[in-house]
């Protein structure tokens, strides 16, 4: 999504549990939910994704499941989707796609999957700013805007299938040369797939290959 904050999670998200401070949707659990929604940085990845993915895919922090579900009918793949925020999860099961709650790689197993996905929260954010709830979860990337990046970069490369692919959505906001050391870090050599610019950033798709 394009600009700040506010900007990226005010088309990109809805915000549930209306009723707050010991309301209906507090007693039932269900206060500040938040479930991101499809904004244009879901569309890059959905589309370099339909791209380039290939058999059993997974993609991390699925929000609605939009995307998910997007790759598992036009390209008839099988898709797991995987999110932090339980509400995600279940909105995306609602959309049909299977998914899990997990935090980032963690439950998955050794070479499990031959594409894995992930638009990641990627906002640099003051840590006196960060709100602590669902959105800030789908938004903040801490004060580096890398602090999602990084651990799922360390680890991708243990789920990933031989001749898998990754497909991650990188921000100029995020800092675009550290993550490609990063990835390089990892082992990893970068192709862009698919870049869109807008006002306040430029969001690019890099497909990451064992190099
Ligand atoms: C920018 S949203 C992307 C949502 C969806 N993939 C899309 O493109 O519309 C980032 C997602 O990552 C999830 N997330 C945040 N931290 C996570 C973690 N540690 N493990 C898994 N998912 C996480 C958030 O809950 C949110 O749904």
């Amino acid at each position: 999504m394009t600009g700040d904050g506010d900007e990226r999670g005010g088309g990109g998200a809805e915000r549930g549990g209306a009723e707050r401070g010991g309301g209906l949707a507090e007693r039932r659990g269900v206060d500040d939910v938040v479930v991101y929604q499809p904004a244009e940085d879901s569309g890059l990845l959905a589309e370099a994704a339909v791209a380039e993915a290939h058999g059993r895919v997974l993609e991390v922090g699925t929000g609605s499941g939009w995307v998910a579900e997007r790759v598992a009918t036009e390209r008839d793949l099988d898709v797991v989707g995987s999110d932090l925020n339980p509400h995600a999860a279940r909105e995306a099961r609602e959309r049909g796609v299977e998914a899990v709650v997990a935090d980032l790689l963690s439950p998955f197993r050794a070479d499990a999957f031959d594409a894995v996905c992930f638009n990641p929260p990627y906002l640099p954010t003051d840590p006196d700013n960060e709100w602590g709830d669902w959105m800030e979860r789908a938004l903040s990337g801490g004060e580096s805007g890398r602090e999602l990046i990084e651990p799922f970069l360390a680890d991708v490369d243990r789920v990933l299938a031989p001749d898998g692919v990754v497909l991650l959505l990188v921000s100029s906001l995020t800092g675009y040369d550290e993550v490609l050391d990063l990835i390089d870090e990892a082992g990893f050599a970068a192709d862009p797939v698919v870049e869109e610019s807008f006002p306040f950033e430029t969001l690019t798709v890099l497909a990451l290959r064992r190099a």
